[in-house]
């Protein structure tokens, strides 16, 4: 008998080296059109995953490519190279099951606040009745503490406001994934962190799987479970995939006091400042990016016997 694994155990093999369950982004690349008339490269081989219920947040510097690949995960844009399967499927366009909440809000302008909501839920769930329809979306505003605007139009709300909106209205039709494209990004520090809070409160409440674009180190760690740095473009990759062991529930004002705050913040910073030009070479054998725990003792050595 032939010691050559045949297409059955090598791919059972491939199954077992993965690590995520829910979904993975498998070797995916974005080339456009350059004006001297070749391609130009985006990014490529991006390998991640997620497992069900984690809050994932991806930094990294303008114009690498992180709303492509959220947009890709979204079915609104198509990979050039590699796929992307969620629960066995893979993502061939835009679906109920994947919710997005963009920075410009997205609210249809003749609805009110709460039909705004009722609109969307009404498309998730056709069978509902009115009033099933109307409870539920009044919870979801009520989350976000809106219950006082219900009637209000978007053109009669705030900034803030509209964003509570966009993201009560996601959460309500309770997507397998929420795509969140950096929803604060147009907010002022006192709103965005109000509006921080509430998000908190609605996956805490839920626990949906999110993926979320920020450029704010702060923010991601308040929110996440687990941050994806992306090296600079062209040819942008993912870089390292680090762990926020930093305990739940996190307040904005006490989140600061863990012993590990700080070391895994610095490291964040050393990533956006000194290292995301750096080729990326240390992949995985099984492809995906290093995992790091800047909170780990441990890897303190290994990571200067890396990075100097
Ligand atoms: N339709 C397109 N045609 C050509 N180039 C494009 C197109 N869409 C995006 N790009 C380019 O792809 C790159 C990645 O864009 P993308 O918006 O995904 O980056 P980003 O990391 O989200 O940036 P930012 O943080 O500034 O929002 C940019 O250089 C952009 O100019």
């Amino acid at each position: 008998m032939s010691n050559t694994p045949d297409n059955t155990e090598m791919s059972a093999s491939l199954e077992a080296s993965r690590k995520y369950r829910f979904l993975e982004v498998n070797n995916l690349a974005k080339r456009f059109p350059a004006p001297d008339g070749n391609d130009l490269t985006i990014f490529q081989d991006i390998n991640f995953g997620f497992n069900k219920g984690e809050f994932v947040c991806i930094i990294g510097h303008s114009g690498c490519g992180k709303s492509t690949i959220l947009n890709t995960l979204a079915g609104l844009e198509q990979a050039t190279d590699g796929d992307i399967v969620m629960n066995g499927k893979e993502i061939k366009g835009p679906s109920l099951e994947r919710g997005v909440v963009f920075q410009n809000y997205s609210l249809l302008p003749w609805l009110s606040t709460l039909h705004n909501v009722t609109f969307a839920v009404r498309a998730r769930w056709p069978g509902w009745s009115k009033k099933q329809v109307r409870e539920h979306s009044e919870r979801y505003l009520n989350m976000v503490g809106l219950e006082h605007a219900l009637q209000r139009k978007p053109s009669q709300l705030s900034g803030g406001m509209r964003q509570r909106v966009s993201i009560a209205r996601a959460f309500a039709t309770q997507p397998e994934m929420l795509l969140l494209d950096e929803p604060f990004g147009a907010l002022d520090a006192l709103t965005r962190g109000v509006i921080q809070d509430e998000l908190i409160k609605i996956w805490e409440a839920t626990h949906q799987t999110v993926f979320m674009i920020t450029h704010d180190v702060d923010e991601a760690l308040l929110l996440a479970d687990r941050i994806l740095l992306m090296s600079n473009g062209p040819n942008a990759k993912i870089a390292e995939s680090v762990a926020v062991n930093l305990p739940r529930p996190r307040k904005r004002n006490t989140i600061f006091e863990n012993r590990n705050y700080y070391r895994i913040r610095n490291y964040l910073v050393d990533f956006l400042v000194n290292r995301s030009e750096e080729p990326v070479t240390q992949f995985q054998t099984n492809g995906y990016p290093v995992e790091v725990d800047p909170s780990d003792q441990a890897m303190q050595p290994q990571y200067k016997a890396v990075h100097g």
